[in-house]
């Protein structure tokens, strides 16, 4: 910033009238410029300040996130509206699927979120976002801007954050906007760099916390939920069931003679006959439909919202699907094997204005078990059903 002023020398101060007032007016107008530039730097430290505020309460929004899919659509579609920027686009590096079984596994396809891309690594992607360790303004060259906004050409600016966390390059969050003074190559990188190293830690630690949540509710071998995640989901069930006045249905899914083919094949085997089961079931099922290992060759389907008969079809699809599954064994062995299924339906007049407990949900369960040992009693591969 120059100066218009000229400060008065010792010789100025004895000079005539004309010259005093020549000097008076030098003075006012130095006087308004120095005004002017007061409210310009005032007007840039408020600016900087509410920017300040801005990314500041973000932070802290982000970092109260608890779920994967809330901080997809914060760091996309809310940071979009929240900035005003014209797009966002987040690319993860997901090389082993890590985050996208995570989202199916929170009811959720990666596909719901357009504006994330997933890559298997970053060699995949052009070489300018390979080197990036720190934000990059202004405009990037025709390919990579091509990668990154791929249905967004015509932006005037851009900012590419890449997501750095303990030297693991996670992904890069990037900003589009069709004014090219927003992100203007000679901008200070300062706040996006702080927004960088944030988003990193968030998307870290929500990554860790859902897989730790849900490996905490699967099973380990099959895939399939495990009990604690059924109890969960029981009371959940039973809740809706009766707001809604809907039955609830349960099926006890369980391999007939299933010792044998430990006994002559290996657990191994076993364990592998155990895993295509599962799949088997899954495809058999609706997408509300959830699937359960209780233990050791039982599994356990609840069916919301279904009456008996609805849950017995059912139970005979899947009853059938796996009768005509051949399951191929690591030596080429094939073999086939039945199920024996007890369908259990708990109505929600059988508790119309009592507070639920896990009672209830037990007892849906001992309907289903009391009728798997039925369909066992009667010669297994069938179905049987009962009704509280
Ligand atoms: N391979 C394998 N076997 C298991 C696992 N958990 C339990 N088992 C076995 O599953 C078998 C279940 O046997 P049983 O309860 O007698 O039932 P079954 O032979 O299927 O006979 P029915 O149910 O009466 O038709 C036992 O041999 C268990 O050792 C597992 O994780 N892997």
């Amino acid at each position: 910033m120059s100066s218009p002023m000229n400060l008065p020398t010792d010789s100025s101060i004895s000079q005539p009238v004309t010259t005093v007032s020549n000097d008076c007016a030098q003075l006012l107008a130095d006087n308004q410029w120095l005004r002017e530039q007061l409210i310009t730097l005032r007007d840039c430290a408020l600016e900087t300040e509410a920017l300040f505020k801005r990314h500041q309460d973000w932070e802290i929004e982000l970092l109260t996130i608890s779920t994967l899919d809330q901080l997809l659509e914060c760091l996309t579609t809310a940071m979009c509206a929240r900035f005003t920027l014209d797009e966002v686009r987040l690319l993860l590096l997901d090389g082993d699927h890590g985050i996208r079984g995570l989202l199916t596994r929170l009811n959720k396809t990666p596909d719901e979120f357009i504006s994330v891309m997933f890559y298997a690594a970053v060699t995949e992607l052009p070489a300018p976002l390979t080197q990036l360790t720190t934000p990059i303004v202004g405009l990037m060259d025709t390919d990579t801007h091509r990668v990154l906004f791929n249905t967004a050409p015509d932006l005037a600016s851009t900012a590419v954050l890449p997501l750095w966390r303990e030297q693991r390059l996670l992904g890069f969050l990037c900003f589009g906007s069709h004014d090219p003074m927003r992100y203007s190559p000679d901008l200070g990188t300062h706040f996006l760099q702080r927004l960088a190293a944030i988003c990193a830690v968030c998307l870290e630690n929500i990554t860790n916390r859902t897989r730790l949540e849900i490996g905490g509710l699967t099973d380990p071998l099959t895939g399939l939920h495990n009990r604690r995640a059924l109890k969960q989901r029981l009371h959940d069930e039973l809740a809706r069931s009766q707001r809604l006045g809907q039955p609830l249905s349960c099926c006890f899914v369980d391999l007939d003679f299933f010792k044998q083919i430990n006994d002559s094949y290996g657990h191994a085997t076993g364990d592998m006959v155990l895993m295509e089961l599962a799949e088997c079931l899954q495809f058999s099922l609706r997408a509300c439909d959830f699937a359960v290992r209780f233990g050791g060759d039982e599994l356990v389907v609840l069916l919301p919202a279904t009456a008996n008969n609805d849950a017995c079809l059912l139970a005979e699809r899947v009853r059938h699907s796996i009768v005509n599954h051949t399951f191929v064994l690591s030596d080429g062995l094939e073999l086939s094997i039945t199920v024996s299924i007890g369908v259990g339906t708990i109505m929600p007049s059988a508790y119309p204005k009592e507070k639920l407990t896990d009672e209830r949900g037990d007892d849906l369960l001992r309907c289903a078990d009391a009728a798997l040992y039925e369909a066992k009693r009667a010669g297994r591969n069938r179905v049987a059903c009962q009704s509280l």
